[in-house]
C-alpha cells in the first residue's frame, strides 16, 4: 500500500505490509521511464536520486526529494519468492498544470467497457493549463493523441482501452520532457463485470460491497480503505485501514491524517481516498447520501433526510429504506442473480442464469451445465445434496441448502446448538456404543464403529477424528487422536501400549467434528483388566494350568460397559465395594456438617436479635462511652414504638440509649449515612435468606422508619472480618446510592445501621428478583417476553439511568443481572459497586473489575467510562432481554471481543427482535460515543414505542 504526498512537503511513499504478508520482501521503482532524454525528469526506472529509505515502526518509508524528479508513476512490490504483488502510486509534480478531475489518478473498467478520462486545469507560477494535448504512455513508449487536442475530457473506446496505459495531459506548447503534465492510469480487468479467471472468465466473483473491487485473477474482493472482510461488509474503526484494519492514522502514527492520504491497492483496485473522502487530493467531504472511498456509495436509509455516516454508510437515525438490509443498509432484499443467503454472499449457478432461492440457494430450474448447485428442494429443516442433514435453526427457520447456514433466522441457532466456523448450527457427535477391547498383559486394542453406524448415534458430523481415552483412576487419559481420512472407514481401532499388567482399565472413544466445541461426549466406557504377568518359570510352586491360557482376552461390551464417567478403582470388584462405602461415609459426614452449620447460623441470628441486652462486650462498652461523649452521633431522632417493633431487640426509652443503640464506635459511621441511620432496634431481621451477595448473606428484614414499616433486603458487612479495601468497596456503592437519591426506577436505600461491628444496609425489598433470572425463567418455560413488556422494562431502566446520569454517576456495570424487579415487575437499577461520580472516568487500577461483554469499545480499549459507555451497556441489556438472557458474544472468547467490535461487528439481531428495537441497540453501539443516544432520548423512544408510536424516532443526538 502506498500513500504519497506532494505539495509543500517531500513526497512520502509508505509501503504497508498487511497481514498475512507481514514478512514479504519489498522493492520500489518506476515501471518505465517517464521523461525524455534531456528533460528535467529523471529517466531512470529506480527511485529518484536523493531518496532516503527509512524503517519506521516496521514499515518501509521512502522519502523522496522535494523536486520535479519525484514526479511520475511509482510502485512498491512485495514478494515472498513465489507470489508478487505490486501497488502503484502517481506523484504529480508541483509544477503540473493539469490534474485528474474526479479522483486521485486511476480508472478501473471491466473488459469490453469504455472509459471517460477527465482533467482539470490548475495553475503553477502564474501559468495555467490550457491547450490540452493527450499523450498515451504504453510500456514506456509515448505517443500523442492529437485528435483529442483541447479536450479536457476524452472517451476511450473498449478496443483502445489497454490495461496499464498511462494517459498524460500536457500543455501543447510543452512536452512530456517537462514536468507540467497530469496523469491518469487505466486499469482494465481481464473479464467482464462480475467474472474472473481469464481468459475463460468462468468464475463468479465474490460479491463486493461498499466499493470493493473483484480481483479478476482470484475472484476475491479487494476492499477500499476503511472496509474489510471477504465481502468488504465490515467497516474499520475510524481512521484505520489495511487488510484487517490493522493500521491507524493519527498524530502518533506514520500517516497523520487518513483523510488526506491517497491509498494505492493492488490492481484492479488502483488508487483511492479513505472512506468518507473524495477528490484528487482526497480532501473533499462526501455530499448528501453518499459515503465510502471516493464517496461513490449511496446511503439507503428510511429517514433519508438524516443521512448516513460518510465513513461507514450506517444510517444516522432509524432503519434501512424499504428494500435494503444489513448493518449499513447495503444488502438488497432481492439478491443479484447468482447470489443468495443473508448478505447475498453465497453463490448459486442455476441453469439459464435464473435466480435461486434467497435462503436456501435452491435452483428450481436445475444447475447450470458443469456446475453443482442446490438442485433438490429439501423438506423444511433439511439440507445437503441428499437432504440428509438437519438445519437446527431457531424456530425451525430455513437454512442454506449447501452449508446449513440459518439464513431464515439471521444465523441464530436453535437452543442447544452452537455454530461452527462455517456458521452451521451443530451439536457435537455422540457415539452411542462403547468400544470393544482386546487386552494383553501390556496393551489394549480398542475398536469402535464409525459414528453414524448405529441408529442411536446422535449429534452432527462430519467427524474429522476420534479421540481414544483410557483410565485406571478417576482421570481420563488421551491415548490417541485417530484422524478420519478422505475415505472414511466403517470401523476403527487403536492399540494402547505400555499398560500395567493385571490392572483394571476403562476405555472410551469420543467422535470429534472440526472446529471449536466439536468434540462429542465420551462414548459409554468398557472396562477390562490387562492380563497378569506369567509367574517366573523358576518358581517351583507355579503350575501352568493356573495361568489363563489365552494371551488375549476379548471382552464384550454388554458384560462390562459403563457410562464414561463411571469411577473406576485400581483393582476389581472388592475394591469397588470399598470405594462406594467410602462415598457413602463422605456423604453422611457432609450432611452432618451441613446440618450443624445451618443450626449454628440459625442460633447466631436468634442471638443477634437478643443479645443487645447484654452490655458487657467490649463493643458495647465502647459504644456507651461513645454515646456519652458524642450523643449527636446518632442521627436518627424520629419516634418509634419499641413495643410493637423491635421489642424482641431491646427496650429503649432515653435519648442516650437511643443514641447508643444506633451508633457504635470505634469504627463510626461516615457522614453521608446521616439521613439514613436508624437504631438497631428499628430493624427486625428475619431468618429468611434472600440470596448470597459478595459480602455474605442478604436477609429479609423489616425496617421501621417514620412510623412506617417496610420490608427490606438487608446487606451486612462485618467490619472486623473484612479488609479495608472491601470495606471501602461496600461503603462506596451505598455512598453512590445515597448521592443518587430516590427514584422509582433505582433501588432505594431505606436505612443504615451499625451494630456490634457489623454495618447494615437495608434496601428496598424487591420481591421478583433480578431481571436476568426472570428472563431465563421465561426461556426455561419455553415462553416469550411480549415486546410491550420488554419495552416497559427498557423504559423503566432508561428512566432510572437518566436519573443516575443526572446525578452525575457513571454506573459502569449496567446489565440484566443488576436490574431488580419490584412489585408489578417494575424494573429498578442497582449494582453500583463499580460506579463513579465523574463525567468521565478513566480506570487506572491494575485489577480492573470488568464485565467486558457489556462494556463499550472505548472502555475496553482505553479504559474510558462515561454515561455514553453506560448507553452502550444499555444496548447490550436490551439484547439480553430480546434473547431471554443469553450471554452476549457467547461464541467469542473474551479476548476476541475487542478485535471483532473494532472490525465493526455487533451483536446480531435476534430473530424475534423488531427491526426498530434492533436499530436502537445499534445506535447504542455506535463507535463514536457522541453519536449514541442519551438516556433522555432513550426514555422518549421507549415511551413512544410503548404507546404504540408507529416508529422509533431518536431525534437529536447530543455531543
Ligand atoms: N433488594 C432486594 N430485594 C430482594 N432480594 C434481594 C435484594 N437485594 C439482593 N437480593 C438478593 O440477594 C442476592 C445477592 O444480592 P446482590 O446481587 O445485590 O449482591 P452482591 O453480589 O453483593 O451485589 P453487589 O456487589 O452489586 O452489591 C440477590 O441475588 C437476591 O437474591
Amino acid at each position: 500500500m502506498v500513500v504519497p504526498y506532494y505539495g509543500s512537503s517531500a513526497p512520502l511513499f509508505v509501503c504497508f505490509r498487511s497481514s498475512p504478508d507481514t514478512s514479504v520482501g519489498l522493492s520500489f521503482g518506476r515501471p518505465f521511464q517517464m521523461g525524455l532524454p534531456g528533460s528535467s525528469i529523471q529517466t531512470s526506472t529506480s527511485l529518484p536520486d536523493g531518496t532516503t529509505a527509512l524503517n519506521i515502526n516496521g514499515q518501509v518509508v521512502q522519502r523522496m526529494p522535494l523536486d520535479v524528479k519525484s514526479a511520475g508513476l511509482f510502485y512498491c512490490e512485495g514478494s515472498d519468492g513465489q507470489n508478487t504483488t505490486r501497488v502503484y502510486s502517481l506523484i504529480h509534480s508541483y509544477a503540473r498544470l493539469f490534474l485528474p478531475s474526479d479522483g486521485p489518478g486511476t480508472k478501473t473498467i471491466n473488459k469490453g467497457e469504455s472509459v471517460v478520462l477527465s482533467v482539470a486545469t490548475v495553475s503553477y507560477n502564474g501559468n495555467s493549463g490550457s491547450y490540452h494535448r493527450w499523450a498515451r504512455i504504453r510500456n514506456g513508449a509515448s505517443s500523442y493523441l492529437m485528435s483529442y487536442d483541447d479536450q479536457s475530457s476524452i472517451t476511450i473506446a473498449p478496443s483502445e482501452a489497454r490495461h496499464g496505459d498511462l494517459y498524460a495531459v500536457i500543455k501543447r506548447t510543452v512536452s512530456l520532457s517537462d514536468n507540467h503534465f497530469g496523469m491518469i492510469r487505466l486499469i482494465v480487468r481481464e473479464c467482464v463485470a462480475g467474472k474472473w479467471n481469464p481468459p475463460a472468465c468462468d468464475g463468479v466473483c465474490d460479491l463486493c460491497y461498499n466499493g470493493g473491487v473483484c480481483d479478476d485473477k482470484t475472484g476475491d474482493c479487494i476492499c477500499p480503505p476503511g472496509f474489510m472482510g471477504p465481502n468488504c461488509l465490515t467497516s474499520c474503526p475510524s481512521n484505520s485501514f489495511g487488510w484487517n484494519c490493522e493500521f491507524r492514522c493519527g498524530s502518533s502514527y506514520l500517516i497523520s491524517n487518513c483523510q488526506q492520504a491517497r491509498f494505492g491497492l493492488p490492481d484492479p483496485y488502483g488508487i483511492s481516498c479513505m472512506t468518507g473522502r473524495s477528490g484528487r487530493s482526497c480532501s473533499s467531504y462526501c455530499g448528501a447520501l453518499r459515503f465510502g472511498a471516493g464517496c461513490t456509495q449511496t446511503c439507503h436509509c428510511a429517514l433519508e433526510y438524516r443521512g448516513c455516516s460518510t465513513y461507514t454508510g450506517m444510517c444516522n437515525y432509524g432503519g434501512c429504506a424499504a428494500g435494503w438490509t444489513g448493518t449499513n443498509c447495503q444488502v438488497p432484499d432481492v439478491c443479484p442473480v447468482g447470489y443468495y443467503g443473508l448478505n447475498c454472499v453465497s453463490k448459486c449457478r442455476c441453469s439459464t442464469n435464473a435466480a435461486c432461492d434467497r435462503h436456501t440457494g435452491y435452483c428450481s430450474v436445475g444447475c447450470a451445465p458443469g456446475f453443482t448447485c442446490v438442485s433438490i428442494q429439501c423438506a423444511s429443516g433439511y439440507f445437503s445434496d441428499d437432504c440428509s442433514r438437519s438445519c437446527h435453526c431457531l424456530n425451525d427457520a430455513e437454512c442454506d441448502g449447501l452449508t446449513g447456514y440459518c439464513g431464515g433466522s439471521d444465523g441464530v441457532c436453535a437452543s442447544g446448538f452452537q455454530k461452527d466456523e462455517n456458521n452451521y448450527c451443530f451439536r457435537a457427535p455422540v457415539l452411542s456404543q462403547p468400544p470393544t477391547v482386546t487386552v494383553t498383559t501390556s496393551t489394549a486394542s480398542v475398536s469402535w464403529e464409525a459414528w453414524g453406524s448405529n441408529s442411536a448415534d446422535t449429534g452432527d458430523g462430519p467427524v474429522a477424528a476420534y479421540r481414544v481415552y483410557y483410565k485406571w483412576s478417576s482421570s481420563w487419559i488421551l491415548a490417541s487422536v485417530v484422524p478420519v481420512t478422505n475415505a472414511p472407514q466403517v470401523a476403527y481401532s487403536f492399540t494402547i501400549q505400555s499398560l500395567q499388567p493385571g490392572r483394571m482399565y476403562w476405555f472410551s472413544v469420543a467422535a470429534v467434528r472440526p472446529g471449536q466445541g466439536g468434540e462429542g461426549p465420551k462414548s459409554p466406557s468398557i472396562s477390562s483388566q490387562t492380563l497378569p504377568l506369567p509367574p517366573p518359570s523358576t518358581t517351583t510352586h507355579q503350575t501352568t494350568t493356573s495361568v489363563p491360557s489365552p494371551t488375549v482376552d476379548r471382552l464384550t461390551p454388554t458384560s462390562s460397559t459403563h457410562s464414561a464417567e463411571d469411577e473406576p478403582t485400581n483393582n476389581a470388584q472388592l475394591s469397588q465395594v470399598g470405594y462406594y462405602n467410602g462415598i457413602i461415609v463422605v456423604v453422611c459426614v457432609l450432611v452432618v456438617v451441613i446440618i450443624i452449620l445451618v443450626a449454628l447460623d440459625y442460633w447466631r441470628f436468634r442471638n443477634l436479635n437478643r443479645n443487645l441486652h447484654i452490655k458487657t462486650t467490649h463493643a458495647a462498652l465502647e459504644m456507651s462511652r461513645y454515646a456519652q461523649e458524642q450523643p449527636q452521633a446518632c442521627y436518627f431522632n424520629s419516634a418509634f414504638d419499641n413495643k410493637e417493633f423491635g421489642a424482641e431487640h431491646v427496650s429503649l426509652s432515653s435519648r442516650n440509649s437511643l443514641a447508643s443503640a444506633c451508633t457504635y464506635e470505634p469504627v463510626g459511621l461516615p457522614p453521608w449515612t446521616k439521613p439514613w441511620v436508624v437504631p438497631w432496634s428499628n430493624l427486625r431481621i428475619r431468618i429468611k435468606v434472600l440470596g448470597n451477595g459478595r459480602f455474605g448473606k442478604v436477609r429479609l428484614c423489616e425496617v421501621n422508619r417514620d412510623a412506617t414499616t417496610s420490608k427490606a433486603a438487608l446487606k451486612q458487612l462485618d467490619l472486623n472480618a473484612t479488609s479495608a479495601d472491601e470495606r471501602q468497596l461496600f461503603m462506596d456503592q451505598y455512598q453512590t446510592l445515597a448521592r443518587i437519591r430516590r427514584h422509582p426506577n433505582v433501588m432505594s436505600m431505606l436505612a443504615v445501621c451499625q451494630h456490634e461491628d457489623v454495618f447494615y444496609v437495608a434496601l428496598e425489598y424487591l420481591p421478583n428478583g433480578d431481571l436476568l433470572s426472570h428472563l431465563k425463567g421465561i426461556h426455561s418455560k419455553n415462553q416469550s417476553l411480549p415486546v410491550d413488556k420488554m419495552v416497559q422494562f427498557a423504559l423503566d431502566i432508561a428512566k432510572g439511568m437518566e436519573h443516575v446520569a443526572d446525578a452525575g454517576v457513571i454506573h459502569r456495570n449496567l446489565a440484566a443481572k443488576n436490574i431488580f424487579l419490584g412489585a408489578n415487575l417494575v424494573a429498578k437499577v442497582t449494582g453500583f459497586s463499580l460506579s463513579r461520580k465523574r463525567d468521565v472516568y478513566v480506570e487506572v487500577s491494575e485489577n480492573k473489575p470488568r464485565s467486558p461483554r457489556w462494556m463499550a469499545l472505548e472502555s475496553l480499549t482505553i479504559d474510558r467510562y462515561t454515561t455514553k459507555s453506560d448507553v452502550w451497556s444499555f444496548g447490550v441489556l436490551m439484547w439480553e432481554m430480546t434473547t431471554l438472557g443469553k450471554t452476549p458474544y457467547a461464541g467469542f472468547r473474551t479476548d476476541n471481543i475487542v478485535p471483532r467490535l473494532k472490525g465493526g461487528y455487533r451483536l446480531p439481531r435476534p430473530s424475534n427482535c423488531e427491526k426498530e428495537i434492533y436499530e436502537v441497540m445499534l445506535q447504542c453501539w455506535q463507535e463514536d460515543p457522541k453519536t449514541r443516544p442519551t438516556f433522555k432520548q432513550l426514555v422518549k423512544v421507549m415511551a413512544d414505542r410503548h404507546t404504540d408510536s408507529p416508529y422509533m424516532d431518536m431525534t437529536t443526538s447530543d455531543a
